[in-house]
């Protein structure tokens, strides 16, 4: 099977090839269908003509995971529920948290929460009952009261001074105080990201720069989604299970590292794009419409 390994770090199977000409997402318009390149000699530099090929990775719907073997990470903001124009914006229903729960009961509660919001966010959407880790894996907390979590850095005091005062002076972009991070969003003012992602990186120093969808945040560093999963898979009742993560930011790329590190595999919500996931769903209806058919049987 054809890789594109022209973007190093990640590496995906190519499925699917498009043969239309599209802007490449890394190196500016792309003109030569993938299917020349592949007949000139492959996806990797040198190209016809020296332009980066036009290439669509189609990851395969995941199976149905096994509840007797499997372990269930769950990516929220994208994930589980659609992206709003703001953070708090996001709609939790009654009837998401009895699927989550009722899936906990299923997996014998091998089933957590993977966000990069923090726990007390998560649990005043009425999702405290469930495992998680928060904060992009600078705190977890499992359902017996196992709990861990990192200082936070004093150096996030003066990041959110600056972040704040920006946001002020900038109609549209929108601060999130976080305990363990600073973010900038700019969904509602998409003109000021290159500012908010220069800002935010002058105050990176001692921090973790995390992007995400239309945010910026400096962060814990040190830890990221791969390393809270591989904490939670180390201690019951997910020792010893292969865990699935379901994902869809570039933060979740660390988590879909990690499940298929320890036996598992990523699942790509979204579009498709090189990760590190090698199965997709296309959007939260797909995800929630997937989650609903592991609870048929049990019906
Ligand atoms: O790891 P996640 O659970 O996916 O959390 C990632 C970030 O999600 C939130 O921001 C994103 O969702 C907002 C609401 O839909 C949206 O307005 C924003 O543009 C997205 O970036 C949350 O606010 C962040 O703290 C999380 O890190």
């Amino acid at each position: 099977m054809p890789r594109d390994s022209s973007d190093g770090g990640l590496s995906c199977h190519l499925i699917r090839i498009s043969s239309q000409a599209r802007q490449s997402p890394k190196t500016g318009p792309c003109t030569v269908p993938a299917i020349v390149a592949i007949a000139k000699g492959g996806l990797t530099p040198p190209w016809p003509g020296g332009h980066r090929p036009c290439v669509t990775f189609t990851l395969p719907r995941p199976p149905a995971p096994d509840p007797l073997r499997d372990a269930l990470f769950l990516d929220f903001d994208g994930t589980l529920v659609p992206l709003a124009e703001r953070p708090e914006g996001v709609v939790v229903t009654s009837a998401l948290i009895d699927r989550l729960h009722r899936l906990t009961d299923l997996f014998d509660g091998r089933l957590a929460l993977v966000s990069g919001r923090a726990i007390a966010v998560l649990d005043e959407f009425g999702l405290s009952g469930l495992p998680m880790a928060g904060s992009h894996g600078a705190e977890w907390r499992l359902a017996d009261g196992q709990h861990d979590a990192l200082p936070r850095p004093a150096a996030l005091d003066d990041a959110k001074t600056a972040f704040v005062a920006f946001a002020d002076a900038r109609e549209g972009v929108l601060f999130e105080d976080k305990p363990l991070g600073a973010a900038l969003h700019f969904r509602l003012a998409p003109g000021a990201a290159d500012d908010a992602i220069a800002l935010a990186t002058s105050h990176a120093g001692g921090l973790h720069l995390q992007h995400g969808h239309a945010m910026i945040e400096v962060r814990v560093p040190g830890v990221h989604k791969g390393t809270a999963i591989a904490a939670m898979m180390a201690r019951t009742p997910f020792a010893g299970y292969n865990p699935l993560f379901l994902g869809d930011d570039v933060t979740d790329e660390d988590g879909f590292a990690a499940a298929a590190r320890l036996g598992g595999h990523g699942v790509l919500v979204g579009p498709s794009r090189q990760s590190n996931a090698t199965f997709a769903l296309s959007d939260p209806v797909a995800v929630n419409a997937w989650l609903a058919e592991l609870l048929e049987p049990a019906r």
